[in-house]
């Protein structure tokens, strides 16, 4: 079990800052998840902690240890890509054994961690078989097993899911995030994808730029967002402009909006009359008969299996999305009062 402190952490190519100055502690048998979009830097920051890319600034400590000349090859890493990146000529079994022969350990322990491996990613019987005689998903626990084999320190993740169909997909979350709290190992996992993140992270870790916008558990992070940024790349989002009506001292904020007056959280003190944005999530929002809640109008709906998304325009101009159980329907052009519970709302910028 290991701790993994990464402090101002930063990397330059030439001019460019690809990972600019980025601190987080992740704690043993912590599962964290780099989330962001193409290109801000959560390639750059795992290949930083494996030791495949040299640090421009700033350090990575492994129990207190730092790293950051220690070769990539002496920081006992497990690590899984997204192309499985298995020997295609050598069996599972062979696959599993590379690392244990490059590290000479005996042969019965090998044969012993093999078979139990086998056993944790669930391809018992499966040791003869080459990569092009599995599935992706199978590939993929080789994969996986191969990592974990070497009784890493830490476990790196690099979207090892993005190769596989949307169903797959859903199933290795689970997969993983259950094997990883069955080893307890230290893992950070690369993702742009938002939902993966937050099924399986004990903590994620949002990334714009370079640089990190938010770090928190997955409902502070879609329930709380530091940002616009943040809040739009977690979901979809619907922005509710308001007036602050009292500042409040308490950590509260009555502000003025569409909805009526709201009551949200707040750690800063708002002048009276400041323009302020909310952030409300479209499953938050329940649509009635006119009456409860602001009043709107169905401008479109479309049918998704479980929900229907529908698209309201409230009395003012504002547009917002909603998501209803398919039970209650609204026609195009019906008036429906749209209400939400004020501890769904949520200020930007209330953390600042
Ligand atoms: N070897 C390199 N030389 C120059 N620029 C690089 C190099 N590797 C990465 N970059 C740049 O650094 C930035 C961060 O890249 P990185 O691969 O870490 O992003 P990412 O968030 O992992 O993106 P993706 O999800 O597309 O893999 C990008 O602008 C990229 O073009």
């Amino acid at each position: 079990m290991t701790e993994v402190s990464i402090e101002k952490l930063t990397k330059t190519f030439g001019s460019a800052r690809a990972v600019d100055g980025i601190s987080v502690r992740i704690a043993n048998g912590e599962f964290i998840s780099l989330l962001g979009p193409s290109g801000c830097g959560k390639t750059t920051t795992l290949k930083m902690i494996a030791g495949f890319e040299d640090v421009s600034g700033g350090a990575i400590r492994f129990d207190g240890q730092d790293v950051v000349n220690v070769p990539a090859e002496k920081r006992d890493i497990g690590m899984v890509f997204q192309n499985y990146a298995l020997f295609p000529h050598m069996t599972v079994e062979q696959n599993l054994a590379f690392g244990l022969e490059m590290r000479k350990v005996a042969k019965p322990e090998m044969r012993s961690r093999i078979s139990r491996v086998l056993e944790m990613v669930q391809l018992t019987g499966y040791a003869e078989r080459y990569p092009r005689q599995l599935s992706g998903g199978q590939q993929q626990r080789v994969a996986l097993g191969r990592a974990l084999v070497i009784e890493p320190k830490i476990l790196l993740l690099d979207e090892p899911l993005a190769n596989l169909d949307a169903k797959l997909r859903e199933e290795m979350r689970v997969f993983i995030r259950d094997l990883q709290r069955r080893v307890g190992i230290t893992t950070v996992y690369v993702t742009h994808d938002q939902a993966e993140a937050m099924t399986m992270s004990d903590r994620v870790v949002v990334m714009f730029g370079g640089r990190i916008a938010q770090i928190g558990v997955p409902a502070d992070i879609y329930e709380r967002p530091e940002n616009l940024d943040v809040a739009q790349f977690v979901g979809q989002v619907n922005l509710v402009k308001g007036t602050v009506r009292e500042g409040g001292s308490d950590g509260r904020c009555a502000v003025e909006t569409t909805f009526g007056v709201i009551e949200v959280h707040s750690a800063r003190m708002h002048a009276p009359g400041t323009a302020v944005t909310l952030t409300l999530r479209p499953e938050a929002i329940e649509l009635g008969a006119p009456g409860k809640g602001a009043k709107g109008t169905v401008l479109s709906s479309y049918y998704s299996g479980s929900l229907i998304d529908y698209r309201i325009e409230l009395e003012g101009g504002d547009i917002i999305h909603t998501q209803a159980f398919p039970h209650n329907r609204f026609a195009d052009k019906e008036r429906v009062g749209v209400y939400a519970p004020a501890d769904r709302f949520w200020l930007l910028g209330a953390a600042a």
